[in-house]
């Protein structure tokens, strides 16, 4: 572990569809394995641990803030403000495709109230706008921000669609961490990176010759690598279950071909690959299922992996 290693929490806050959770799961990347481990230090939910080399950043959930009502929901927003000021860096999403409104600046009065923590404004969602009007409304966060008084750490632009910034931002939140020795075991990972080196050589043979036809539109989840049980010792053979994800019925079609021929050469193409990248024989089983616009949705991408 490096001298300066450093490990804490964040919040990423910001009205409904601002974009947190596609930024978590951007930020914590498919390559990454979520902990099965609990909290030790937190009673909020773990959302995904972003594990570096230099640092370990967990992000956790708090619940939405909304304008009281009742004193329940007085209660709840007290619950809320109480996590900010545990955390060690609060990420406030604004999208860019979006006029800050009342909504926004209600959470942003919230948000000054809790002095201590450091907040990092990030403006979502840029793939969707213009340099100028992203830069239009990195001066319009920074204008909120005097206006309700709050002294941002940083602002910056991110897509995490486009994957634009993400890994800047990744560097900003850590800054803000404490030193501290790491919060999670990295032991506790889960075999989650062989998994997903496995899905993507899989992508990568489903993709081949027909990359124009389905350019984004192809998502592999491993669902299961298990030893079989009856093999001899000296010749030992994986079963591997994998699902391709596909928007529509006519890819599906393209990508199992004309009775099942394309399907059957990807399976052994990924087979093959596969095999030398385990050093071990294994069944490959590979299933092809619509999930509808799964690229938009977020529960769907986070199933999947993304
Ligand atoms: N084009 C584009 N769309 C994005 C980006 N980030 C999020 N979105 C889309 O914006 C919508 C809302 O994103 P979420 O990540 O669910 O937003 P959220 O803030 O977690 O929303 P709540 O769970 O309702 O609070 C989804 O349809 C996303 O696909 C981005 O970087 N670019």
């Amino acid at each position: 572990m490096p001298e300066d290693y450093r490990a804490g929490f964040a919040c990423f806050v910001g009205r409904p569809n601002a974009g947190k959770s596609t930024l978590t799961n951007a930020l914590v990347g498919a390559k990454i394995a979520i902990t099965s481990g609990k909290p030790q230090t937190t009673r909020h939910t773990v959302r995904g641990i972003v594990h570096r080399a230099d640092a370990q950043l967990v992000l956790v959930d708090t619940p939405g803030l909304h304008r009281p009502r009742t004193l329940l929901g007085e209660r709840l927003n007290e619950q809320v403000r109480a996590t900010w000021a545990e955390v060690d860096v609060i990420g406030f999403c604004i999208p860019a495709n979006q006029e800050i409104g009342p909504g926004d600046r209600y959470i942003a009065q919230q948000l000054a109230d809790v002095r201590r923590t450091p907040k990092v404004a990030v403006v979502t969602k840029t793939d969707t706008m213009g340099k100028q009007a992203v830069g239009e409304q990195l001066l319009a966060v920074l204008e909120l921000g005097k206006e309700v008084g709050i002294d941002w750490a940083e602002i910056i632009p991110v897509s995490a669609v486009a994957g634009a910034q993400v890994g800047l931002l990744a560097d900003l939140l850590v800054k803000q961490l404490p030193p501290s020795p790491p919060l999670y075991p990295g032991g506790e990972l889960t075999d989650e990176p062989e998994q997903v080196m496995v899905a993507e050589l899989i992508r990568e043979a489903a993709l081949e010759g027909v990359r124009d036809e389905l350019p984004h539109s192809l998502a592999v989840t491993v669902e299961e690598m298990i030893p079989r049980t009856d093999r001899p010792k000296d010749k030992p053979l994986l079963d591997v279950h994998a699902t391709l994800y596909v928007e529509r019925s006519s890819q599906k079609s393209i990508v199992i071909g004309t009775g099942g021929v394309r399907l059957r050469d990807v399976g052994s193409r990924a087979r093959q690959q596969i095999e030398a990248l385990l050093g071990t024989a294994i069944f490959l089983d590979l299933h092809v299922k619509v999930a509808k616009d799964w690229q938009r949705d977020p529960k769907q991408l986070q199933r999947l992996g993304f």
